[in-house]
């Protein structure tokens, strides 16, 4: 009996480039659109690549949690192969012995519950560090550009949990690790013709640039990585307390394959891997904190509400702690809130299927390409109710978390592959928040009624112009009424 192929419904292509050209500067909203009309389940042609894109909480379930051994693999692709030194980071090394060994080490030495504690008061002091500056604007009524703050603020906590010191020890200024970080994310994001047309495309990523562009924030990373691991073998730390990332890294030892020892990483992995802890976890969390006080200062009633829950909690102590989060709920609710209408990773990281694989009665073939517009589960009106407003609420006796066990749910993706930095990224971002919304009162520059709330897709999604607030110490609103 002949076995019929099933594939998922594609709209209609054209020759060559496929679907490419439906796929637009933001590619999460085209999606959302191309699968109310084609299903939750669609297959695409990018240039000559397979691409399933899922729609629905139902179906990602199926990828994430009933296939997920099937989809773990990731693609190969330009810009990340370029930039994780051939493979040897976590986030973009194919499913295989060195990604489970590198993914064990990391989960125990760089994201336990244990070690996120232990960077704690670094992150405690960065944020003394933002609030005073903050105050000090706030003395003289200046609007401040939060999202340029919140990134630095994000930066500086990798750079020192990281190596010790802020990113200003790097010689590098804020403006220029950002620049850098964001060009990487932009290479990473990009649609590089080469990922698409094989044999070709590096004829046509020439001639736009793009390679060149790899190349270079290749050599500046490079020289920044190789600097802090150099100062680090100038310098050992004996004490287990003092010790950064670096220090871990180089200490580091994993199982290889056809060998019975564990063998020590080399430099490049070290690189490959600081490359995923700075373009997963600084951006990331910053942008997440911006998303969230653009909703609340456009929603002055959440904003007023949290405010009172924190405050009545923290009462006349200047700082939020961290230890004091767990009693928070209401905030708890607007970062959940936040992270439904904007997760920082629209898509997902792209997945690749391992072997050939059934996906809500669909054949898929083996090395499609798969990404979950997790942004459109977001919004999907069977799921949530008035899904375009914000409304941290709609979590009050609801189960439904981010962890990955929900799938209409999933800023951090799920199963073997989900995002291993996920206690960090919460941790960072409702401190943050907590601490912005106790301190301050926020409102519009002079002249100012509205926030523009439009995105700039790459790999992850920004906010396409700065969020620029105008804060009032509490001190002073207190002392005022
Ligand atoms: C708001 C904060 C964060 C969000 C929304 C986020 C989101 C994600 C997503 C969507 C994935 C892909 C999941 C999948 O394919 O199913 C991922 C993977 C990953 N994330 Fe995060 N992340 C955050 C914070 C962090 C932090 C703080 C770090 C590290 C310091 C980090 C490191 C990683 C790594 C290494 C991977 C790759 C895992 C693998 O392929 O095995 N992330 N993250």
């Amino acid at each position: 009996e002949k076995h019929v192929i099933h594939l998922p419904p594609s709209p209609p292509n054209m020759p060559v480039i496929g679907n490419l050209h439906q796929i637009g500067a933001v590619p999460h909203r085209s999606l959302w659109r191309l699968s109310k009309k084609y299903g939750p389940v669609i297959m695409l042609k990018l240039g000559k690549v397979p691409t399933v894109i899922i729609s629905s909480a139902e179906a990602a379930k199926e990828v994430l949690k009933v296939h997920d051994l099937e989809c773990c693999g990731r693609p190969s692709l330009a810009g990340p192969g370029k930039l994780s030194y051939n493979y040897l980071d976590m986030a973009f090394a194919p499913y295989g012995d060195y990604w489970r060994a590198i993914r064990k080490v990391c989960a125990i030495e760089l994201f336990s519950a244990k070690r996120v504690q232990s960077f704690r008061s670094t992150r405690e002091e960065e944020v003394t560090s933002m609030i005073d500056s903050i105050s000090k604007s706030s003395l003289a009524a200046t609007p401040i550009d939060l999202s340029k703050m919140l990134f630095n603020h994000s930066a500086s906590i990798t750079c020192r949990a990281s190596f010790g010191k802020g990113f200003q020890g790097s010689e590098m200024d804020g403006a220029e690790f950002q620049d850098l970080i964001h060009e990487a994310f932009a290479m990473l994001g990009s649609f590089s013709a080469v990922d698409f047309f094989p044999y070709v495309g590096w004829i046509v990523d020439r001639l736009t640039g793009l390679h060149d562009r790899l190349e270079k924030i290749f050599y500046k990373f490079d020289i920044f990585y190789q600097k802090v691991i150099d100062d680090h073998l100038k310098v050992r730390r004996r004490e287990k307390q003092m010790e950064d990332i670096i220090d871990i890294l180089l200490n580091l030892k994993i199982d290889q394959a056809g060998s019975d020892d564990a063998v020590p990483i080399t430099h490049n992995h070290i690189k490959a891997i600081l490359m995923n802890i700075f373009l997963g976890g600084v951006d990331t969390t910053a942008l997440s904190v911006e998303w969230a006080m653009a909703e609340l200062v456009r929603n002055p009633r959440v904003m007023a509400k949290a405010q009172q829950e924190i405050r009545s909690r923290i009462g006349d102590k200047q700082k939020v702690d961290e230890e004091d989060i767990e009693q928070l709920n209401y905030l708890k609710m607007v970062v959940k809130e936040t992270l439904r209408l904007h997760p920082p990773a629209t898509l997902l990281l792209p997945r690749e299927t391992l072997s050939a694989v059934k996906i809500n009665g669909y054949d898929i073939p083996e090395k499609s390409r798969i990404q979950i517009n997790v942004w459109a589960i977001g919004r999907d009106p069977d799921l949530w109710e008035s899904p375009e407003e914000f409304m941290p609420e709609r979590f009050e006796d609801s189960p439904i978390d981010f962890k990955g066990r929900h799938f209409e749910l999933l800023p951090f993706g799920a199963g073997r592959r989900g995002c291993p930095g996920l206690a960090l990224g919460v941790t960072m971002i409702e401190s943050t928040l907590a601490n912005l919304l106790h301190c301050f009162d926020w409102k519009y520059p002079p002249g100012v009624e509205d926030i523009d709330m439009d995105e700039v897709a790459g790999l992850s999604v920004h906010k396409k112009t700065a969020l620029v607030l105008v804060p009032t110490s509490r001190d002073a609103c207190s002392k005022g009424e």
